[in-house]
Order: C-alpha cells, then sequence, then structure tokens
C-alpha cells in the first residue's frame, strides 16, 4: 500500500485567495466597491491573537477596508454588544467576525445572535444555521472551517458523495455539526462522533471521509483508520517538543498523522491542511458580502 498523498491546504488557500483579490478588483472597477472586515478580539488568547492578525493581513492583502478592534478581557458584553451594533450600521463594512472563544463573563450565543445576518462572514447566525441544516448553505454564508474542509474533500473524491460513508468526530457548532450537515448535503451518509461515543475507534474505521475536530493532539491512531480513508484533521494543538530545544513546541493535529500516512489515501497535514483554508473561505465570505450588499451575485468558491 502506497503512503497518503498530502492534501496542501496552503496552495489551495493560495488559489482561492487570488481569486478573491481579482473578484474584489472587479467589484471595485464595476461598482465602485471595496469589500470590508471588521474583526474583534477580546482578551489576550496567544493562538486568537495570531488568527485575528493573519486575518486582518489577509484582508489587506485581498484589497479590502481592515479593521482590527483588540478589546481588553475585562470589556464587558454590554461594551460588545455595542461595538457590533456600530459596525453593523457601518455601509463600509462588510464582513463582522467575533474571535472565539470569549472571556466567560460574555454570553458568545447572544453576540453572534448580535450581528447582523447579511454581514456574519463566520456564518454562526442562527439564520446561516438553519439555511445549512435545510440544504439552502448556497443561500447561507458558511462557517468557514468546514466550507474549506469540502473544497479539500471534493478536491480529492469529486462533487458526488453518495455512497461514501463519513464520520465526524467532534460536535462544535464551529465545525463538527456544519461540517456533518456538508456532508450530507453531499449526499454522504454521515455520523457524528464524539469524546463519549462508545467505541470510537470503531466507529471510525467505518469512515471512507474521516473528520477529525475534537482538539486532542494526535488522538486518533494509525489503527482507527479504514485502508483507503481520506483524513481531514480540523486539529490545532501546540505540544510541547523538548527535541526542538527547551522550552519549544510543535503543532500537531487531531489525528496520529505519521501512523496514518500508511493507512489513509489521502490526508491533510497540521500545520498547512485546514488551517489556511479557514481563513480564505472568510475573505470569500466576505467577498460574496459585499458583492451582495452592491445588488450583484458573486461567482460561488
Ligand atoms: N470567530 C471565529 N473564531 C474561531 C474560528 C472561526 O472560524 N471563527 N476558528 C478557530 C480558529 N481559527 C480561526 O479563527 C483558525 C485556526 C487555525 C488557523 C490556521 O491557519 N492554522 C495553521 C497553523 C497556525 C499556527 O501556526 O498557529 C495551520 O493549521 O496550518 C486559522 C484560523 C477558533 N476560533
Amino acid at each position: 500500500m502506497s503512503e497518503a498523498k498530502r492534501i496542501d491546504g496552503k496552495a489551495t488557500a493560495a488559489r482561492i485567495v487570488a481569486r478573491v483579490k481579482a473578484e474584489a478588483e472587479r467589484l471595485r472597477a464595476e461598482a465602485g466597491m471595496r469589500p470590508g472586515l471588521a474583526v474583534a478580539i477580546v482578551g489576550e488568547d496567544p493562538a486568537s491573537q495570531v488568527y485575528v492578525a493573519s486575518k486582518a493581513r489577509m484582508a489587506e492583502e485581498c484589497g479590502f477596508r481592515s479593521e482590527r478592534h483588540v478589546l481588553a478581557a475585562e470589556t464587558s458584553e454590554a461594551e460588545l454588544l455595542g461595538l457590533v451594533e456600530r459596525l453593523n450600521a457601518d455601509p463600509t463594512i462588510h464582513g463582522i467576525l467575533v474571535q472565539l472563544p470569549l472571556p466567560k463573563h460574555i454570553d458568545a450565543g447572544k453576540v453572534i445572535r448580535a450581528i447582523a445576518v447579511e454581514k456574519d462572514v463566520d456564518g454562526f447566525h442562527l439564520t446561516n444555521v438553519g439555511l445549512i441544516g435545510t440544504g439552502q448553505a448556497a443561500a447561507a454564508f458558511v462557517p468557514c472551517t468546514p466550507a474549506g474542509a469540502m473544497i479539500l474533500i471534493r478536491d480529492v473524491i469529486g462533487d458526488d458523495l453518495s455512497g461514501r460513508r463519513a464520520v465526524v468526530v467532534g460536535r462544535s457548532n464551529i465545525v463538527g455539526k456544519p461540517m456533518a450537515q456538508l456532508l450530507l448535503a453531499a449526499d454522504a451518509t454521515v455520523t457524528i462522533a464524539h469524546s463519549r461515543t462508545a467505541d470510537l475507534a470503531e466507529v471510525c474505521r467505518t469512515a471512507d471521509i474521516l473528520v477529525a475536530a475534537v482538539g486532542r493532539p494526535q488522538m486518533i491512531r494509525g489503527d482507527w483508520i479504514r485502508q483507503g480513508a481520506v483524513v481531514i484533521d480540523v486539529g490545532v494543538n501546540r505540544i510541547p517538543a523538548p527535541e526542538r530545544g527547551e522550552g519549544r513546541t510543535r503543532l500537531v493535529g487531531d489525528v496520529a498523522y505519521d501512523e496514518a500516512l500508511g493507512r489513509a489515501s489521502a490526508i491533510t497535514p497540521v500545520p498547512g491542511g485546514v488551517g489556511p483554508m479557514t481563513i480564505a473561505m472568510l475573505m470569500a465570505n466576505t467577498l460574496v458580502s459585499a458583492f451582495r450588499a452592491g445588488g450583484q451575485e458573486p461567482s460561488r468558491f
């Protein structure tokens, strides 16, 4: 059995970003409009800071207007809701994103519900969740990570997933649940599993498409993977790497990558797999939002 193909999310993300850039230029030339993205972060979670900086930088690279709102950890829920309200009313902003997780004293659900649905480029608003859950993803903003993962899956397998068994490990609102809905809409037979699923290894072994989104470093071992499965690893976990020197760390996914190489037919690496797609799809969603605000229908990504 040959080694799994490495799915290059970084290269696919770069192609999507290049298309976003070109479409943003077209919007500017034809309608005099510039997409605007506002990203808000509360507190100092180091990983969140990195993601927010990447999003703002990528928005600028795409030619968007980019606003970054960095709020202190003690910021009240009312203050954050006030910012969301101002951004909702700002016609130069087409996408609003509040970085998660939020500090415990802020109700994330309330904040997400406050974002105008037409600016919810994260795809977390209940209306977008409902559209995706009822097979109307084309009219919704699809959450960026599952949207990116679906592109990678389709690149490997094609559009028609009928007859394929998909197992999604993880049931978060950001990844697991929408991922399962998208796979179902593509006619896969879908199981959602999680840390409390009985005999998780055996459930994973049934998967032609295995999506790991549990946030536990290398939890999914090589022998949990069906021979020839397509493995999409959404986990981004930082673990100690003493072999690189004292105090050093490295990133790993939820899948034991080296073990999986001998079993899967294709697999996303961490880093360089699904992660870069998340940011590319955020740019795509923001572009779509700007086109819609201008009364135009954009090309789909
Ligand atoms: N409001 C949101 N909050 C969060 C989301 C989200 O989609 N919207 N998703 C995650 C984090 N996330 C984006 O915010 C994200 C995670 C990972 C990456 C990424 O590019 N990872 C790289 C490695 C990066 C590194 O070196 O640390 C990779 O996998 O190659 C981008 C975005 C939670 N919060």
